[in-house]
């Protein structure tokens, strides 16, 4: 039988945590999103919408919402080795090389260690970190450390590779490169991925779908189809003009979401400049 590469089915799924006033604060209502094995899917909205909460309930971190989540039609229990996940900090060991912060990732693997070897060998050659795989965390760039952390999330050949802002600390032009390097990989790997970002131009250049999302409850307010081959070049004015149509979106949003999407945007931009 044929490997299955990662369907997910998310159905009506509500979200509440407890305030401090123990009253229930709605988080996420009523989501619902079919994706299709080996899909590239792109969620953004502005800060509070739920993204990183939807990620944390596909990853299996937490089991408390309503609704259902289905992994190639099985319910989620708990983390798995099928879902891999790359943070917005890189979250690499300071004490261990490349190479041993990729192996961590395999303690709860089948593998032996000559095996482990040779999956962590082509899973360094994946990121292209060859020439840098003895290197400690100390000794690498922030682009360097993420790709780090995408080998990391992708050694156990997960179904699924789950980014929750994993280029949000970057430079404009590293995050480019990055983004290139993470289409490349997708390509290679044909896996689904599921990137959480509030880059509106980087989550049209990757996603094969932008899910549009929106605060107080968090909700879907739109899914955008980007119907450009894979590569995608950044010029492509057809990416521009999905990118323009979300944020025409995002113009109807409340001063207040706005607000809030303009601090984000602010906020990268000073990173950038400060560094
Ligand atoms: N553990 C928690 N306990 C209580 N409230 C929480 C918890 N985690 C998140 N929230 C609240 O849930 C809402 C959604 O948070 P979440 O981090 O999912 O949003 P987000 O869209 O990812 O935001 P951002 O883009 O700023 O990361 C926010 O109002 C947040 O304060």
């Amino acid at each position: 039988m044929a490997k299955s590469l990662g369907a997910v089915s998310i159905k009506n799924v509500s979200k509440f945590y407890r305030q401090k006033n123990n009253q229930p604060l709605p988080v996420l209502h009523q989501i619902s999103l079919d994706i299709q094995p080996g899909e590239f899917i792109s969620i953004v909205g502005s800060s509070g919408c739920g993204k990183s909460t939807l990620l944390r309930l596909l990853i299996g971190l937490e089991q408390d919402f309503s609704g259902q989540i289905l992994i190639d039609g099985k319910p989620i229990a708990g983390a798995s080795l099928e879902r891999g996940i790359v943070f917005q900090d890189h979250r690499l060991f300071p004490w261990l090389t490349v190479r041993e912060n990729i192996r961590v990732a395999l303690q709860n693997s089948p593998l032996s260690r000559d095996e482990q070897d040779k999956t962590i060998d082509e899973h360094i050659e994946l990121v292209g970190l060859t020439a840098f795989q003895h290197a400690y965390p100390s000794q690498l760039s922030g682009g360097m450390s993420q790709r780090v952390a995408i080998a990391r999330g992708l050694v156990n050949r997960p179904k699924i590779l789950l980014l929750d802002e994993p280029f949000g600390a970057l430079d404009a032009l590293t995050r480019a490169k990055l983004q290139q390097e993470l289409q490349r990989i997708w390509e290679t790997e044909k896996i689904t991925m599921i990137i959480v970002t509030h880059d509106i131009e980087e989550a049209v250049f990757l996603g094969e779908r932008v899910v549009v999302m929106q605060p107080n409850p968090g909700i879907i307010k739109h899914i955008l189809p980007v119907d450009v081959p894979h590569p995608r070049h950044r010029e492509d004015f057809r990416l521009n003009n999905i990118k323009n149509e979300i944020l025409k979106d995002f113009s109807q949003f409340s001063s207040e979401e706005l607000h809030s999407l303009e601090l984000t945007r602010r906020k990268f931009n000073e990173y950038q400049f400060s560094v």
